[in-house]
């Protein structure tokens, strides 16, 4: 397992809760653009100084519905070597993404889109980050469906239309804001996942045993779950592995099928809610303080008091 996990500078991180995601798939892509121009701004709550990690939420290019992940899926077109080569790809949200990235001179982690890979001819619900040179870093395909059913409530069937990802993954930043620090070598681990997958401990734990520091997941949760499960999900995630925990939603529209919890929020390694969103459209910003990081797991020592003499240690093997 690796746990060459990299030093950690403090850095600020900015979530965009986007609103007016509509089928017009070129005015979403604008509209993101403008918001992680504010966000870099310090436009919304909570901004001290200029984030270096900013975050769009879960399918933030297209309606989140299993009707409209087939209308709206792009191919990412990367050729897969020692990094993504993504020169020949024709996504409009890959080519927005990598350019606002590089424009902008941050890491960008682009929420999730549906995509369509033409190798096996399936749909996946994917996150895609981005360096501050524009270069595609990591990618990320949810693993676990969103199949519920809640009678009278919510029953939605994700996996209707699409297909889980089968690996967990997290990706180093490298220097945050390398354009004001260009000689900086420090990084952080972010350990990646997308919404329902925050409900499965496991894949949380695996990325910080791996050495992530902070795990961030865009997540649409709704209006019946999202009341009763997103904060305690967030906390339980960020305290029981003692990391930073974000989770980036959109705005909830109530014009739209599904109508999105909102809520996005910044917990820190205590399971302390360092800030939060209502539902409307905002960005929302936090310090990552590695000496709070530390503080957390020398006072409270659980990552080195485990007993696998006792049970197993089921984070191995990845
Ligand atoms: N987009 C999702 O995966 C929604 C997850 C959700 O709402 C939940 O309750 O879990």
């Amino acid at each position: 397992m690796a746990t060459n996990a990299p030093e950690f500078k403090p850095f600020k991180l900015a979530l965009i809760q986007l609103g007016q995601v509509t089928n017009d798939k070129a005015a979403n892509l604008k509209h993101a653009r403008e918001m992680i121009r504010k966000a870099v701004a310090g436009e919304g709550v909570g901004a001290q100084s200029r984030p270096g990690l900013v975050v769009l939420p879960e399918c933030f290019n297209s309606p989140y519905g299993i009707k409209s992940f087939p209308i709206h899926a792009e191919e990412i077109g990367f050729k897969r070597g020692e990094k993504y080569d993504i020169s020949g790809s024709k996504s409009d949200s890959v080519k927005m993404l990598s350019s606002a990235a590089k424009e902008e001179g941050i890491w960008l982690l682009g929420g999730s889109i549906p995509e369509r890979d033409t190798s096996d001819n399936k749909l996946y619900n994917t996150a895609t980050v981005y360096s501050p040179q524009g270069d595609l870093v990591a990618i990320h395909r949810k693993v676990h469906l969103f199949d519920i059913d809640i009678p009278g409530k919510i029953t939605f069937k994700e996996s209707e239309t699409l297909t889980g990802g089968n690996s967990f993954n997290y990706f180093d930043t490298g220097p945050l804001l390398p354009h004001l620090r260009p000689h900086a070598t420090d990084s952080a681990r972010i350990g990646l996942g997308i919404c329902y997958d925050v409900r499965f401990p496991e894949q949380a734990m695996v990325a910080a045993r791996q050495g992530a520091q902070v795990c961030i997941y865009p997540g649409a949760f709704n209006t019946t779950t999202g009341p009763l499960h997103w904060e305690l999900l967030a906390r339980a995630r960020a305290l029981d592995n003692e990391v930073y925990f974000a989770l980036c939603s959109p705005a909830r529209d109530l014009s739209a099928d599904y109508h999105a919890w909102g809520h996005s929020m910044i917990v820190d390694p205590m399971g302390v809610k360092l800030i939060e969103a209502g539902a409307e459209e905002t960005i929302v910003h936090a310090s990552i303080d590695p000496q709070k990081f530390r503080e957390a797991r020398t006072g409270i020592p659980v990552t080195v008091q485990r007993r696998f003499d006792v049970y197993p240690d089921v984070s191995k093997g990845f």
